[in-house]
């Protein structure tokens, strides 16, 4: 009975009822189809220290016995009975008086809170003193009684006890504990107009998940040129790499005041400024910073997938003779089998392991009476040419390198990877070639640790709506496609972030299991998040109320215990930054 008493206790009874159940149905953000939300309204005696708040959670009874429908607040309103018909058609004088009464008696019985709230896909089943909940979908009672979510209740039920604090949740002021490796896990999205504090959180969630997990790794590919500075301490303290693509500074004064002018210095560091330099400098004397060389070409190897495309569009040119289509389709054939043989990829790298076949297919071309000169020998000999090309001798610090190092398990190898490429299309192709380089190798590889994450700010840059090959769209695109649908298996994860996700290819916010949105203006990337987790508009809207740094947590099978979105407000990344940096004054 003890135990009874204390689950009851969980949830408070608010002396409110269910008055009104309205359904709204829209077009979806992409034209496609109709959603339909639920609004229920809900009246509870006037108080002006009423406990209710926008994102605090309510119970309502259904017509089933023992189970309540969860619902969410997002606004609500003091009425007055006096102030129903009260319009334009009632003279001046009689309205001001009348209104003059109401101000007085809004303490009275005439006065009550319409409490406006959205189911959040959620019921509760109540049993013998057990709680459990459930996806799904009950009808509520009308004029039924309502309960209120405490503060333990959202303790107990929703957040992960030995969770990650990320924040407090809003009108609750608990801490909001998340499972952060699960989210990584399912890849995160973090949504919101410039300066609502998406590199804040961004770097907030970075630290913490470096900081729980050893087994994590972080790459952030930095085109505006933050996170340097947003997490110096974590760069000072880990072993990391500053990778740049810049030529790298001579002596450790000159990083000092290089680095310190090609960075964004936010307002709030002014005053640590001297740190900062400071900061840099060890970053220097500790070798930490990397020069990457990116070939001029840009893909700096042939692949089998490659070769065989090559292959291909021989067989189908209409001005290769048909006497040597034969020839080519031989070819492939034998690169099939060469590729079996040693359970070759297309991924994998063409190397002198194809010569043999070459010199066979060429003996081929001759007994069938080919002509010197023919496309078949120059398509052999160019191939040959450039296996023959051997990398330069020089030591550089490529592409390669670097995902080699990203991959290395050893524990003190560095974990935090910061590679600025201020240059839009440099970063689109860096992004490119690394998360194809990591994906290919990790394939063959036995081990699928360390966990990697990439970090994408700007991510409309890498997969927007629209791609094109010239500006290396389509290639970026691709690869961070591949890396939220397929990345998993491989533990390899991604975060981005973006303020416009109309600019966004949609498609791949489906893999996206975990969304921090903050102020996002536009109705249409208010609804697009909406449609997406099957949230109702009003809950979203209320991001437009948000303070900087107030997040909207919505996280499917992820984040939280339950799907049940939270309302929070982060940790200042700032604050930590300031406080750690302290150490080099
Ligand atoms: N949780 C927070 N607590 C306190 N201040 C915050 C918080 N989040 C962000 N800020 C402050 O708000 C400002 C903007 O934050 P931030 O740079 O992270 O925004 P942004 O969305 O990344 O902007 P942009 O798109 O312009 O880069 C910064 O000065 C930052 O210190």
């Amino acid at each position: 009975m003890e135990k009874e008493k204390g689950i009851i206790m969980l949830f408070k009874e608010l002396n409110g009822r269910l008055r009104e159940i309205k359904t709204i149905t829209r077009p979806t953000a992409d034209g496609r189809g109709t959603i339909t939300f639920k609004t229920f309204m809900v009246e509870i005696p006037f108080s002006s220290d009423t406990q209710i708040d926008v994102g605090k959670l309510l119970l309502v009874e259904t017509i089933r016995k023992g189970v309540y429908l969860i619902l969410e607040i997002t606004d609500y309103i003091p009425q007055h009975f006096g102030m129903i018909n009260l319009d334009g058609t009632i003279p001046p004088e009689l309205r001001n008086e009348i209104m003059r009464r109401i101000e007085e008696t809004w303490n009275t019985n005439q006065a009550w809170i319409d409490v406006i709230a959205t189911p959040v896909g959620y019921i509760m089943k109540e049993e013998d003193g057990k709680i459990e909940f459930k996806k799904g979908y009950v009808p509520p009672l009308p004029a039924s009684k309502v309960k209120l979510f405490t503060s333990e209740a959202l303790e107990k039920f929703i957040f992960y006890p030995e969770g990650t604090i990320l924040g407090k949740s809003v009108n609750e002021e608990i801490d909001l504990k998340v499972n952060l490796l699960k989210a990584i896990n399912y890849h995160i999205g973090v949504f919101a107009y410039t300066g609502s504090g998406k590199s804040n959180l961004t770097s907030l969630i970075v630290r913490r998940a470096l900081n729980k997990y050893k087994d994590l790794k972080v790459v952030i590919i930095d085109v505006s040129m933050e996170y340097s500075i947003l997490l110096l301490d974590e760069l000072l303290s880990l072993n990391s790499r500053l990778v740049t693509l810049d030529r790298l500074p001579s002596n450790e004064l000159d990083a000092g005041k290089r680095l310190l002018r090609t960075h964004v210095l936010p307002e709030e560091l002014e005053d640590v400024r001297e740190s900062i330099r400071k900061g840099f400098i060890k970053l220097y004397t500790e070798q930490k910073l990397r020069r990457l060389y990116i070939p001029p070409q840009g893909i700096s190897y042939l692949s089998y997938g490659t070769l065989i495309e090559m292959i291909r569009s021989q067989i189908e040119d209409k001005y290769v003779s048909t006497s040597q289509k034969p020839l080519f389709m031989a070819l492939l054939q034998s690169l099939d089998n060469l590729m079996r043989e040693r359970k070759l990829t297309k991924d994998d790298i063409v190397d002198d392991t194809i010569n043999p076949l070459l010199r066979e297919a060429e003996e081929k071309a001759r007994e069938a009476g080919v002509r010197d000169g023919s496309v078949i020998f120059t398509f052999l000999s160019s191939i040959k040419t450039y296996i023959q090309v051997k990398p330069s001798e020089v030591e550089e610090y490529d592409v390669e390198s670097l995902a080699i190092e990203i991959l290395d398990q050893d524990p003190s190898s560095p974990r935090l990877f910061v590679v600025e490429t201020p240059n839009i299309d440099d970063a689109r192709l860096v992004t490119h070639l690394l998360i194809e380089n990591i994906y290919m190798r990790r394939k063959r590889a036995y081990s699928s640790l360390p966990v990697i994450l990439f970090v994408l700010d700007e991510a409309q840059e890498f997969i927007p709506f629209e791609t094109r090959q010239k500006d290396y769209t389509e290639q970026s695109s691709s690869s961070v496609e591949k890396l939220l649908r397929h990345g998993r298996k491989y533990h390899l994860h991604a975060l981005i972030s973006t303020q416009r996700l109309a600019y966004l290819n949609t498609n791949v916010l489906q893999q996206i299991h975990t969304y921090f949105v903050s102020t996002l203006p536009r109705p249409y990337d208010r609804q697009l998040i909406s449609d997406t987790f099957g949230i109702s508009d009003s809950l979203v809207d209320r991001t437009l109320n948000f303070d900087i740094g107030q997040w909207l947590l919505i996280s499917f099978k992820a984040a939280l215990k339950e799907d049940i979105p939270v309302m929070f407000k982060a940790e200042n990344n700032v604050q930590e930054l300031k406080e750690n940096l302290k150490r080099y004054t």
